[in-house]
């Protein structure tokens, strides 16, 4: 059996007019540009081409639905841009900070926001638990396949702000997650959490989403003592801003 190539990438499907709007023509050159450049440099896999729409695409576009106007977000481990990339082409009045440690990965993730002319999108090299304190905090982190939820809490929650959110793509495993969790996230200042099933009627695969929310100490008081102590020294150890 032959790899798909990026010639097996399919049309826009109807639903993506809906979705992505007047950005329809970027959204389409963004998933060329994974079909084509993603595969060639390895970010992400020659099977995903054909599903690139329903299940890269369409799939992180519609969290959308679930975060607040015009606040700052967060996308931890964006890899090829996911979530990140598609949900800035829905919502121009939001913020985001694509955060990857890879530097293929960031040099990638570059070329797309200047290809796509996202203003609103900039690129940080720099592992989630290295940057606290010297990236501003935000109102939500985003993520998708990164790591486990109580690991992936420990890295995102501490970015938030006060009463922020944390929103990480999940599939089916969401609700077994969250349940392994609930004491960590509560010892991360998460005072609520929930899944969420974003998208459902309109996308042919719903997000599942698992959102958790903190109260006035994003990331427990031990993360408090660390942000203000680095926001005071100006110290933190593999961040390297891209524009
Ligand atoms: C499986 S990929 C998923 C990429 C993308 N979110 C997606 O859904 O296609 C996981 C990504 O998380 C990044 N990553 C791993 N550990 C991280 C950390 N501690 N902080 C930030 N990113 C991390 C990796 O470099 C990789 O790009």
């Amino acid at each position: 059996m032959t790899e798909p190539t990026s010639s097996d990438l399919p049309p826009a499907p109807e639903v993506a007019r809906e979705v992505f709007g007047e950005r329809l023509a970027d959204a389409s050159r963004y998933a060329e540009l994974l079909a084509e450049v993603g595969v060639k440099r390895g970010l992400i896999g020659p099977r995903e081409v054909p599903r690139l729409w329903e299940r890269h695409l369409l799939n992180c576009a519609v969290l959308s639905e679930v975060v607040p106007e015009g606040v700052t977000v967060c996308d931890v481990g964006s890899g090829a841009g996911l979530p990140g990339i598609p949900l800035a082409l829905v919502r121009p009045d939001l913020r985001i900070t694509l955060l990857e440690p890879l530097l293929r990965r960031t040099t990638f993730l570059q070329e797309a926001v200047e290809l796509l002319g996202l203003d609103h999108v900039s690129v940080v090299r720099g592992r989630a638990e290295e940057v606290l304190g010297s990236l501003p905090p935000v109102h939500v982190v985003t993520a998708r396949a990164v790591a486990p939820l109580d690991r992936l809490a420990g890295w995102g929650v501490p970015l938030l702000r006060p009463y922020g959110e944390m929103l990480a793509l999940k599939g089916d495993t969401a609700e077994e997650e969250l349940k392994a969790a609930r004491a960590a996230l509560q010892k991360l200042g998460v005072v609520e959490s929930s899944v969420l099933r974003v998208g459902k009627g309109l996308v042919e695969q719903p997000a599942t989403v698992v959102r958790a929310e903190v109260g006035e100490s994003p990331g427990g008081v031990r993360f408090a003592a660390k942000r203000a102590k680095a926001a005071r020294t100006g110290r933190s150890r593999g961040v390297r801003r891209r524009r």
